[in-house]
C-alpha cells in the first residue's frame, strides 16, 4: 500500500469528488459515518459520556457528522467547537447548520482558554481537531486544551490523525494529542510508523472512503506499507525438479570468543529459509559449537583462536554475511577489507561489520553495488551521523544509499528498508522481538534470501516481512516473554506457509 502525502491526500478527495459525481458534503458524510459505525459497534449504545473536539476545518466537519450521528443514535454527546478563527470551511458550516437542524442545539464554541471544560478519566474523548491539513505548529489556548485531554486520562479516539501531529513531518512543539487509538481514511500516514511520533496515534486502523481506485493506483510514491498482500508476490515457489546448487551457496562470517551464537543463530535462521549450501567462517575456537550445534552447515576457521582476521582465499560463495558477533579488531578491519575486495556479489554486512564500516569510512567505497546494510538505530547512528528527526534520518538514509548504491534495512518497530529514494515499512513483527540475537537472524534470512537469487531489495523486503511474521506466530503460542531469537531462527518454515493462509496474524 501507497504512503501518500497531505497534498496526495487531498488530491485524491477532489479527484473522487469529481469522477464519482458526489459533493465535498457527502464524501465527509460517508467517512464520518465509517467512523460512527466504529465507534457504535465498540459502545453498543453505553452511556459514556462523550465529549467531542472539532476544529473549524474539515476534520471539524467529521467530527460533526460523528456527533450528529451519535446524538441520534441516543448517545451522551458533548460537542465542542474548537474556534480558534472564524474562518470555517464551507463543509465544516454545512455541517454546523445540520447538526442543529437535527439536534435543536448548537455545538458549544471555546474561544479561549476559559472556555476549555474540565475532561475526566471515565469519558470518551474524540478528538476532530486538525487533520492532515495542519500546516504549522499549534499555538495558545489550543495547546492548554490539548494538554487538558492528555492530562484527563480519558480515552481518546483521534479522527483521521491526532491532531498537532503532521502526516510527514515531525512537529516541534509537544501540542500533540496523544490518542489511545486513530480512526484514518483510506491511507495511513508516515508518521504513523515513525519512533518519534508512533505513540501519539496508538492503535490504528484505515477506513476505506471508496477514494477513486484508478487514482490511488496511478498516483506516484516513493513509500510503501508492506502486509502480507505486498510480500506474498515476492515469493517464487522452489521448482520440482531442482537441487541443493539452485538454492544458493551461502558464506556467513563472524563470530569472536564468547560471542559464536550470534552466527550460529544466522546461519541456523538461513538454513531454516531455504539456503542450499552454508558455510560458516568463523574463528578457531568456535569450530566445534558450530559443528555441533548446526549439523546441516561446513565450517571453514580462521587461523586465529578468538577473532576474524583472514578470509577464506580458495572459496567462492554466491553471497556472503558478514558481521554478526564479529568484534572490530584491527585484525577483522583486514578481513572484511578482503571480503569486499573479493566479492563482486552482492553481500549483506550486519552488527560489527557496519561498526567496521563506520570506524573506515574508506572501506564503504568497495562495497558491492546492490548489497544490504541492516543496522539497528544505534549502528546507523554511527554510520550516519547525528540526525534531528526521523525525517532527517530517511534523509540521510536515502542520500547514502544513492552514494554507495546500497540497500539500507534500518530495524526497529517499524524496520524502514531504504532502495535509494524509496522506502519500504515493514508491518509485521512484535515487542517480543527485541530481544538478543534477533538481528542475527534477520541477517541470516536476508542473506538466505539474496543466495537464493531474489533481487536484493526484494530480499531486504521479503525477509523483514517473514522474520516479523514468523515472531508474531511464535508470540502468538508463546507470548512476548517467551520469545527467543533461536525459536524465530528454528520456525523460518511457519512464516513460509503462513504467506499463503488466510487467517490474520500480521
Ligand atoms: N472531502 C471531505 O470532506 C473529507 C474530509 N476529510 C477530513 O478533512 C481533513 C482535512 O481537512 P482540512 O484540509 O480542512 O484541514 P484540517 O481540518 O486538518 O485543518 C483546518 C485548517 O486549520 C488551519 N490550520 C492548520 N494548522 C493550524 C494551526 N497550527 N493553528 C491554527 N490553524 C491551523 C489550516 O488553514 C487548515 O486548513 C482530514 O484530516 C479529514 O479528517 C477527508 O479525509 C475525507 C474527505
Ligand atoms: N518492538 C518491536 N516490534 C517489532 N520488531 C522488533 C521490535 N523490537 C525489535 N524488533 C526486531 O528485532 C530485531 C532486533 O535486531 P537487533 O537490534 O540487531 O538485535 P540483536 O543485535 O540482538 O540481534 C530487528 O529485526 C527489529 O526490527
Ligand atoms: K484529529
Amino acid at each position: 500500500m501507497k504512503i501518500l502525502t497531505a497534498a496526495q491526500i487531498a488530491e485524491g478527495d477532489r479527484i473522487t469528488i469529481e469522477r464519482q459525481g458526489i459533493t465535498s458534503e457527502e464524501l465527509m458524510e460517508r467517512a464520518g459515518t465509517l467512523i460512527f459505525k466504529q465507534i457504535h459497534n465498540r459502545l453498543q449504545g453505553a452511556q459514556i459520556p462523550v465529549k467531542i473536539f472539532c476544529g473549524i476545518g474539515n476534520n471539524g466537519g467529521d467530527g460533526l457528522v460523528v456527533a450528529r450521528h451519535l446524538v441520534q443514535h441516543g448517545y451522551t454527546v458533548e460537542v465542542y467547537v474548537v474556534n480558534y478563527t472564524d474562518k470555517r470551511s464551507d463543509d465544516f458550516l454545512n455541517n454546523y447548520e445540520k447538526f442543529k437542524e437535527t439536534t435543536k442545539d448548537w455545538p458549544q464554541l471555546i474561544k479561549e482558554e476559559d472556555g476549555i471544560p474540565e475532561i475526566d478519566q471515565g469519558d470518551f474523548v474524540i478528538d476532530a481537531i486538525f487533520g492532515i491539513g495542519l500546516n504549522r505548529k499549534i499555538k495558545g489556548w489550543m495547546c492548554k486544551l490539548i494538554e487538558r485531554i492528555n492530562k484527563s486520562g480519558a480515552f481518546v479516539l483521534a479522527i483521521d490523525m491526532p491532531s498537532g501531529l503532521f502526516p510527514d513531518k515531525i512537529s516541534q512543539s509537544d501540542a500533540i494529542v496523544h490518542a489511545d487509538y486513530t480512526l484514518s481514511f483510506q491511507n495511513p500516514k508516515l508518521s504513523f510508523f515513525l519512533p518519534d511520533t508512533m505513540d501519539y496515534v496508538g492503535e490504528f486502523q484505515v477506513l476505506d472512503i471508496a477514494i477513486d481506485r484508478q487514482y490511488l493506483a496511478e498516483v506516484k510514491s516513493e513509500t510503501f506499507l508492506v502486509g502480507k498482500e505486498q510480500a506474498k508476490i515476492l515469493y517464487k515457489p522452489r521448482k520440482p525438479n531442482s537441487h541443493k546448487g539452485d538454492y544458493g551457496n551461502i558464506l556467513v562470517a563472524g563470530g569472536s570468543y564468547g560471542k559464536m551464537g550470534s552466527v550460529l543463530l544466522t546461519a541456523t535462521a538461513a538454513m531454516h529459509t531455504g539456503t542450499g549450501l552454508c558455510t560458516l567462517y568463523i574463528p578457531e575456537s568456535g569450530y566445534t559449537i558450530i559443528q555441533t550445534g548446526l549439523p546441516e552447515a561446513m565450517v571453514i576457521t580462521d587461523k586465529n583462536a578468538k577473532i576474524l582476521s583472514d578470509f577464506p582465499k580458495n572459496f567462492k560463495a554466491d553471497t556472503v554475511c558478514f558481521g554478526p558477533g564479529a568484534g572490530t579488531a584491527e585484525e577483522t578491519v583486514h578481513s572484511l577489507e578482503n571480503f569486499l575486495k573479493k566479492q563482486k556479489t552482492p553481500m549483506l554486512i550486519d552488527a560489527d561489520g557496519l561498526n567496521i564500516l563506520s570506524q573506515h569510512k574508506g572501506l564503504q567505497d568497495l562495497l558491492p553495488e546492490n548489497s544490504i546494510l541492516t543496522p539497528h538505530p544505534g549502528e546507523l547512528k554511527r554510520l550516519l551521523g547525528k540526525w534531528k528527526d526521523d525525517i532527517e534520518k530517511l534523509k540521510l538514509a536515502k542520500e547514502f544509499s544513492k552514494k554507495y548504491k546500497v540497500i539500507i534495512v534500518i530495524k526497529g518497530t517499524h524496520t524502514m528498508i531504504i532502495n535509494r529514494d524509496e522506502i519500504y515499512i515493514n508491518t509485521s513483527g512484535n515487542p517480543g522481538m527485541a530481544t538478543a540475537g534477533s538481528g542475527d537472524v534477520l541477517s541470516g534470512v536476508i542473506t538466505s534470501l539474496l543466495g537464493q537469487k531474489y533481487d536484493p531489495p526484494v530480499a531486504a523486503v521479503l525477509g523483514v516481512y517473514l522474520h516479523g511474521l514468523c515472531g508474531d506466530i511464535i508470540a502468538a503460542d508463546e507470548g512476548f516473554e517467551g520469545l527467543t531469537a533461536g525459536m524465530i531462527a528454528q520456525n523460518m518454515g511457519s512464516a513460509f506457509k503462513a504467506l499463503f493462509e488466510n487467517q490474520e496474524i500480521a
